[in-house]
Protein backbone atom coordinates (compact mmCIF):
# COMPACT_ATOMS: atom_id res chain seq x y z
CA UNK A 1 0.00 0.00 0.00
CA UNK A 2 1.68 3.38 -1.15
CA UNK A 3 1.05 5.70 2.62
CA UNK A 4 3.48 8.50 1.13
CA UNK A 5 0.79 10.16 -0.96
CA UNK A 6 -2.06 9.37 1.21
CA UNK A 7 -4.03 12.75 2.16
CA UNK A 8 -4.86 13.38 5.41
CA UNK A 9 -8.58 13.93 6.35
CA UNK A 10 -9.90 16.32 8.82
CA UNK A 11 -13.38 15.66 10.54
CA UNK A 12 -15.30 18.15 11.64
CA UNK A 13 -18.31 17.48 13.65
CA UNK A 14 -20.24 19.70 16.60
CA UNK A 15 -24.10 19.94 17.39
CA UNK A 16 -26.43 21.52 15.39
CA UNK A 17 -25.12 25.61 14.54
CA UNK A 18 -21.85 24.80 17.18
CA UNK A 19 -19.80 27.00 14.77
CA UNK A 20 -18.44 24.55 12.15
CA UNK A 21 -18.81 26.06 9.15
CA UNK A 22 -17.54 29.12 10.90
CA UNK A 23 -14.39 27.61 11.74
CA UNK A 24 -14.00 25.93 8.61
CA UNK A 25 -13.86 29.53 7.16
CA UNK A 26 -11.45 30.45 9.34
CA UNK A 27 -9.37 27.15 8.77
CA UNK A 28 -9.20 27.68 4.99
CA UNK A 29 -7.97 30.72 5.18
CA UNK A 30 -4.43 29.33 7.17
CA UNK A 31 -1.58 28.69 4.84
CA UNK A 32 -2.12 24.89 5.70
CA UNK A 33 -5.38 24.59 5.15
CA UNK A 34 -5.18 26.66 1.47
CA UNK A 35 -5.38 23.73 -0.80
CA UNK A 36 -7.81 21.60 1.09
CA UNK A 37 -11.02 19.49 -0.73
CA UNK A 38 -14.12 20.40 1.04
CA UNK A 39 -17.11 18.06 1.81
CA UNK A 40 -19.62 19.13 3.40
CA UNK A 41 -22.91 17.61 4.28
CA UNK A 42 -25.83 19.08 5.51
CA UNK A 43 -29.46 18.10 7.01
CA UNK A 44 -32.42 19.34 5.11
CA UNK A 45 -33.83 19.83 1.90
CA UNK A 46 -32.17 22.77 1.31
CA UNK A 47 -28.42 23.11 1.30
CA UNK A 48 -27.40 26.52 2.59
CA UNK A 49 -23.50 26.15 3.67
CA UNK A 50 -22.09 25.86 0.68
CA UNK A 51 -23.17 28.89 0.21
CA UNK A 52 -21.30 30.31 3.35
CA UNK A 53 -18.44 28.33 3.30
CA UNK A 54 -15.58 31.06 1.47
CA UNK A 55 -14.23 28.39 -1.12
CA UNK A 56 -13.48 27.38 -4.61
CA UNK A 57 -16.30 25.51 -5.64
CA UNK A 58 -13.99 23.17 -8.02
CA UNK A 59 -12.52 21.90 -4.45
CA UNK A 60 -16.27 21.48 -2.71
CA UNK A 61 -18.26 18.31 -2.63
CA UNK A 62 -21.73 18.69 -1.33
CA UNK A 63 -23.32 15.55 0.30
CA UNK A 64 -27.13 16.39 0.82
CA UNK A 65 -29.05 13.59 0.67
CA UNK A 66 -29.65 12.05 4.32
CA UNK A 67 -27.19 12.11 7.04
CA UNK A 68 -23.05 11.08 6.34
CA UNK A 69 -23.15 8.88 9.02
CA UNK A 70 -26.04 6.89 7.93
CA UNK A 71 -27.81 7.14 4.53
CA UNK A 72 -24.67 9.36 2.69
CA UNK A 73 -21.62 7.04 4.07
CA UNK A 74 -21.49 5.36 1.00
CA UNK A 75 -21.66 8.21 -0.87
CA UNK A 76 -19.01 10.00 1.21
CA UNK A 77 -16.55 7.02 0.35
CA UNK A 78 -17.47 7.50 -3.65
CA UNK A 79 -16.56 11.53 -3.50
CA UNK A 80 -13.00 10.32 -1.45
CA UNK A 81 -12.86 7.54 -4.23
CA UNK A 82 -13.43 10.02 -6.84
CA UNK A 83 -11.56 12.55 -5.15
CA UNK A 84 -8.28 10.49 -5.44
CA UNK A 85 -9.00 9.55 -8.56
CA UNK A 86 -8.91 12.83 -10.62
CA UNK A 87 -5.89 13.79 -7.83
CA UNK A 88 -4.20 10.91 -9.49
CA UNK A 89 -5.09 11.84 -12.57
CA UNK A 90 -3.51 15.36 -12.46
CA UNK A 91 -7.24 16.70 -13.19
CA UNK A 92 -7.72 18.51 -9.37
CA UNK A 93 -5.16 19.60 -6.63
CA UNK A 94 -5.26 18.95 -2.94
CA UNK A 95 -3.13 18.37 -0.27
CA UNK A 96 -5.27 17.57 2.41
CA UNK A 97 -9.47 17.31 3.18
CA UNK A 98 -12.01 18.54 5.54
CA UNK A 99 -15.56 16.89 5.90
CA UNK A 100 -18.03 18.57 7.42
CA UNK A 101 -20.47 16.95 9.11
CA UNK A 102 -24.60 17.44 9.83
CA UNK A 103 -24.66 18.68 13.69
CA UNK A 104 -26.34 15.47 14.06
CA UNK A 105 -24.18 12.91 12.79
CA UNK A 106 -22.11 10.38 14.96
CA UNK A 107 -18.94 10.83 13.80
CA UNK A 108 -17.77 7.02 14.69
CA UNK A 109 -18.72 5.06 11.44
CA UNK A 110 -17.30 7.50 9.50
CA UNK A 111 -14.06 7.47 10.86
CA UNK A 112 -14.45 3.44 10.42
CA UNK A 113 -14.91 4.16 7.14
CA UNK A 114 -11.84 6.29 6.53
CA UNK A 115 -9.65 3.66 8.32
CA UNK A 116 -10.60 0.78 7.23
CA UNK A 117 -12.42 0.89 4.17
CA UNK A 118 -10.04 -0.76 1.61
CA UNK A 119 -11.59 1.64 -1.13
CA UNK A 120 -10.32 4.70 0.83
CA UNK A 121 -7.11 3.83 3.27
CA UNK A 122 -4.39 3.54 -0.03
CA UNK A 123 -5.39 7.08 -0.89
CA UNK A 124 -6.34 8.84 2.58
CA UNK A 125 -5.32 9.46 6.17
CA UNK A 126 -7.29 10.26 9.08
CA UNK A 127 -5.86 13.37 10.87
CA UNK A 128 -7.75 14.73 13.17
CA UNK A 129 -10.95 15.39 14.59
CA UNK A 130 -12.46 18.10 15.48
CA UNK A 131 -15.33 18.96 17.56
CA UNK A 132 -16.57 22.32 18.17
CA UNK A 133 -18.90 23.09 21.27
CA UNK A 134 -21.08 25.91 21.79
CA UNK A 135 -20.82 27.77 25.27
CA UNK A 136 -24.39 29.14 25.67
CA UNK A 137 -25.61 26.14 24.60
CA UNK A 138 -23.15 23.22 24.99
CA UNK A 139 -24.36 22.48 28.68
CA UNK A 140 -27.77 21.77 27.73
CA UNK A 141 -26.97 20.14 24.12
CA UNK A 142 -24.89 17.46 25.97
CA UNK A 143 -27.61 16.51 28.37
CA UNK A 144 -30.10 16.34 26.50
CA UNK A 145 -28.69 14.77 22.46
CA UNK A 146 -26.38 11.79 23.31
CA UNK A 147 -25.18 12.80 19.64
CA UNK A 148 -23.25 15.95 20.88
CA UNK A 149 -21.93 13.79 23.73
CA UNK A 150 -20.57 10.90 21.50
CA UNK A 151 -18.83 13.85 18.88
CA UNK A 152 -17.18 15.40 22.11
CA UNK A 153 -15.85 11.65 23.06
CA UNK A 154 -13.96 11.29 19.67
CA UNK A 155 -12.37 14.11 19.37
CA UNK A 156 -8.67 15.08 19.31
CA UNK A 157 -9.61 18.66 19.81
CA UNK A 158 -12.34 20.36 21.14
CA UNK A 159 -12.93 24.42 19.92
CA UNK A 160 -15.11 25.95 22.49
CA UNK A 161 -17.10 28.87 20.63
CA UNK A 162 -19.41 31.44 21.40
CA UNK A 163 -17.35 32.42 24.70
CA UNK A 164 -17.81 36.13 23.96
CA UNK A 165 -21.55 35.58 24.15
CA UNK A 166 -21.34 33.74 27.85
CA UNK A 167 -20.13 34.35 31.08
CA UNK A 168 -16.57 32.81 32.32
CA UNK A 169 -17.87 30.61 34.80
CA UNK A 170 -20.33 29.25 32.44
CA UNK A 171 -17.33 28.55 29.90
CA UNK A 172 -15.21 27.03 32.80
CA UNK A 173 -18.23 24.86 33.50
CA UNK A 174 -18.45 23.44 29.86
CA UNK A 175 -14.55 22.96 30.13
CA UNK A 176 -14.79 20.91 32.87
CA UNK A 177 -17.34 18.85 31.35
CA UNK A 178 -15.55 18.16 28.26
CA UNK A 179 -12.64 16.99 30.03
CA UNK A 180 -14.52 14.71 31.73
CA UNK A 181 -16.22 13.59 28.67
CA UNK A 182 -12.95 12.72 27.05
CA UNK A 183 -9.88 13.63 28.57
CA UNK A 184 -7.82 12.76 26.30
CA UNK A 185 -8.80 15.79 24.04
CA UNK A 186 -7.22 19.17 23.89
CA UNK A 187 -9.26 22.22 24.36
CA UNK A 188 -9.05 25.36 22.39
CA UNK A 189 -10.70 28.56 21.23
CA UNK A 190 -11.41 28.76 17.76
CA UNK A 191 -9.40 32.13 17.94
CA UNK A 192 -6.34 31.05 18.72
CA UNK A 193 -3.82 32.16 16.05
CA UNK A 194 -1.59 28.33 15.86
CA UNK A 195 -5.20 26.47 15.83
CA UNK A 196 -4.38 24.93 12.10
CA UNK A 197 -0.90 24.34 12.73
CA UNK A 198 -2.12 22.39 16.43
CA UNK A 199 -4.59 20.80 14.35
CA UNK A 200 -2.45 19.30 11.54
CA UNK A 201 -0.16 18.30 14.45
CA UNK A 202 -2.51 16.77 16.26
CA UNK A 203 -1.89 13.16 17.21
CA UNK A 204 -4.64 11.31 15.81
CA UNK A 205 -7.39 8.52 16.01
CA UNK A 206 -6.22 7.73 19.16
CA UNK A 207 -9.50 9.52 21.26
CA UNK A 208 -11.78 7.59 19.11
CA UNK A 209 -10.52 4.17 19.07
CA UNK A 210 -12.13 2.85 22.26
CA UNK A 211 -16.15 3.43 20.85
CA UNK A 212 -14.85 2.12 17.51
CA UNK A 213 -15.31 -1.41 18.51
CA UNK A 214 -18.66 -0.63 19.25
CA UNK A 215 -19.14 0.91 16.53
CA UNK A 216 -20.01 -2.18 14.10
CA UNK A 217 -23.51 -2.24 15.48
CA UNK A 218 -24.08 1.19 14.15
CA UNK A 219 -27.73 1.59 15.06
CA UNK A 220 -28.47 4.89 13.35
CA UNK A 221 -30.09 5.75 16.76
CA UNK A 222 -29.80 9.15 15.59
CA UNK A 223 -31.36 11.87 17.74
CA UNK A 224 -33.79 12.21 15.23
CA UNK A 225 -36.32 11.40 18.13
CA UNK A 226 -39.02 13.66 16.68
CA UNK A 227 -36.10 15.65 14.78
CA UNK A 228 -37.51 17.83 11.91
CA UNK A 229 -35.93 19.32 9.09
CA UNK A 230 -38.53 21.84 7.36
CA UNK A 231 -37.45 23.85 4.83
CA UNK A 232 -39.25 26.75 3.34
CA UNK A 233 -38.74 29.06 0.16
CA UNK A 234 -40.72 32.56 -0.07
CA UNK A 235 -39.96 33.54 -4.52
CA UNK A 236 -41.07 37.45 -3.43
CA UNK A 237 -38.55 39.30 -1.09
CA UNK A 238 -39.77 39.84 2.39
CA UNK A 239 -40.11 42.69 4.48
CA UNK A 240 -36.94 42.87 6.11
CA UNK A 241 -38.22 44.59 9.78
CA UNK A 242 -40.95 42.29 9.94
CA UNK A 243 -38.81 39.20 9.07
CA UNK A 244 -36.22 39.45 11.69
CA UNK A 245 -38.88 40.40 14.72
CA UNK A 246 -40.50 37.33 13.61
CA UNK A 247 -37.06 35.32 13.64
CA UNK A 248 -36.61 37.08 17.23
CA UNK A 249 -40.03 36.18 18.62
CA UNK A 250 -39.93 32.18 17.23
CA UNK A 251 -36.41 31.84 18.98
CA UNK A 252 -37.79 33.55 22.15
CA UNK A 253 -41.03 31.89 22.37
CA UNK A 254 -39.83 28.34 20.67
CA UNK A 255 -36.22 28.35 21.55
CA UNK A 256 -36.31 25.10 23.27
CA UNK A 257 -38.04 23.44 20.20
CA UNK A 258 -36.05 25.56 17.40
CA UNK A 259 -32.62 23.91 17.47
CA UNK A 260 -31.85 25.55 14.12
CA UNK A 261 -32.70 28.12 11.45
CA UNK A 262 -30.52 29.47 9.06
CA UNK A 263 -31.21 30.74 5.74
CA UNK A 264 -30.33 33.68 3.16
CA UNK A 265 -32.95 35.91 2.75
CA UNK A 266 -34.37 38.42 -0.42
CA UNK A 267 -35.17 41.76 1.70
CA UNK A 268 -37.29 43.92 -0.41
CA UNK A 269 -35.19 47.32 0.32
CA UNK A 270 -32.19 45.82 -0.80
CA UNK A 271 -32.79 42.71 -3.12
CA UNK A 272 -29.44 42.52 -4.64
CA UNK A 273 -27.73 41.64 -1.34
CA UNK A 274 -29.23 38.81 0.98
CA UNK A 275 -29.13 38.57 4.07
CA UNK A 276 -28.14 35.45 6.00
CA UNK A 277 -30.13 34.88 9.08
CA UNK A 278 -28.83 31.76 11.74
CA UNK A 279 -30.58 31.31 14.76
CA UNK A 280 -29.49 28.63 17.46
CA UNK A 281 -32.20 27.43 19.81
CA UNK A 282 -32.76 30.79 22.10
CA UNK A 283 -29.52 32.71 20.43
CA UNK A 284 -30.52 34.83 17.21
CA UNK A 285 -27.08 35.39 15.86
CA UNK A 286 -26.47 39.18 13.96
CA UNK A 287 -27.37 38.88 10.68
CA UNK A 288 -25.00 39.10 7.67
CA UNK A 289 -25.28 41.11 4.46
CA UNK A 290 -23.85 39.33 1.08
CA UNK A 291 -22.22 41.40 -1.33
CA UNK A 292 -23.85 39.70 -3.91
CA UNK A 293 -26.11 36.05 -4.23
CA UNK A 294 -23.84 33.37 -4.02
CA UNK A 295 -25.70 31.50 -7.07
CA UNK A 296 -28.81 32.36 -9.65
CA UNK A 297 -31.03 31.41 -7.57
CA UNK A 298 -32.82 34.33 -5.14
CA UNK A 299 -35.16 33.09 -3.58
CA UNK A 300 -35.56 33.41 0.37
CA UNK A 301 -34.60 29.70 1.62
CA UNK A 302 -34.71 28.69 5.12
CA UNK A 303 -34.01 25.68 7.18
CA UNK A 304 -35.29 25.19 10.31
CA UNK A 305 -34.35 21.82 12.72
CA UNK A 306 -37.44 21.70 15.13
CA UNK A 307 -37.53 19.16 18.09
CA UNK A 308 -41.45 18.68 19.68
CA UNK A 309 -43.21 20.87 17.73
CA UNK A 310 -45.12 20.60 14.39
CA UNK A 311 -43.26 22.62 11.80
CA UNK A 312 -46.70 23.74 10.43
CA UNK A 313 -47.03 26.17 13.84
CA UNK A 314 -43.86 28.03 11.96
CA UNK A 315 -45.64 28.10 8.56
CA UNK A 316 -48.64 29.84 10.26
CA UNK A 317 -46.87 32.32 11.59
CA UNK A 318 -45.48 33.75 8.51
CA UNK A 319 -48.78 35.56 7.73
CA UNK A 320 -49.94 36.28 10.86
CA UNK A 321 -46.45 38.53 11.42
CA UNK A 322 -46.76 40.26 8.04
CA UNK A 323 -43.58 38.37 6.64
CA UNK A 324 -44.76 37.13 3.85
CA UNK A 325 -46.48 34.43 1.53
CA UNK A 326 -44.04 31.18 1.41
CA UNK A 327 -44.76 29.55 -1.71
CA UNK A 328 -43.35 25.65 -0.97
CA UNK A 329 -42.51 24.19 2.55
CA UNK A 330 -40.80 20.32 2.35
CA UNK A 331 -40.42 18.35 5.95
CA UNK A 332 -37.88 15.77 5.78
N1 LIG B 1 -20.62 35.36 18.71
C1 LIG B 1 -20.18 34.24 18.12
N2 LIG B 1 -20.92 33.70 17.14
C2 LIG B 1 -20.46 32.56 16.56
C3 LIG B 1 -19.24 31.94 16.94
N3 LIG B 1 -19.09 30.82 16.18
C4 LIG B 1 -20.16 30.76 15.37
N4 LIG B 1 -20.99 31.80 15.59
C5 LIG B 1 -22.27 32.09 14.93
O1 LIG B 1 -23.13 30.99 15.18
C6 LIG B 1 -24.00 30.77 14.07
C7 LIG B 1 -23.89 29.32 13.63
O2 LIG B 1 -22.55 29.10 13.22
P1 LIG B 1 -22.17 28.04 12.08
O3 LIG B 1 -20.70 28.13 11.89
O4 LIG B 1 -23.05 28.20 10.90
O5 LIG B 1 -22.55 26.69 12.84
P2 LIG B 1 -22.60 25.21 12.24
O6 LIG B 1 -22.14 24.31 13.32
O7 LIG B 1 -21.85 25.15 10.95
O8 LIG B 1 -24.14 25.03 11.96
P3 LIG B 1 -24.91 23.76 11.30
O9 LIG B 1 -24.11 23.39 10.07
O10 LIG B 1 -26.26 24.28 10.96
O11 LIG B 1 -24.93 22.69 12.32
C8 LIG B 1 -23.56 31.76 12.99
O12 LIG B 1 -24.42 32.88 13.06
C9 LIG B 1 -22.16 32.15 13.42
O13 LIG B 1 -21.81 33.46 13.00
C10 LIG B 1 -18.48 32.55 18.00
O14 LIG B 1 -17.43 32.06 18.44
N5 LIG B 1 -19.01 33.69 18.55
Amino acid sequence: MATANRAPVTLLTGFLGSGKTTLLNRLVRQPSFADCVVIVNEFGEIGLDNLLIEHVEESMRILNNGCICCTVRGDLVDTLVDLAQRRAQGMLSFSRAVIETTGLADPAPILHSLTVDPSLTPDWVLESVVTTVDAVNGNATLSAHSQAARQVGVADLLVVTKTDLTDGATAVRLRTRLAAINPQAEIASPTDNDLARRLSETSLAAAWRPIHGAHHQHTHEHDTNGLIAHSVVFDEPVDEAAFLDWVDLLAAMKGENLLRVKGIVAVASDPSRPRIIQAVQHVVHPVTVMARWPSEDRRTRIVFIVQGIDPSVIDRTFKRYGVGSKSSAATA
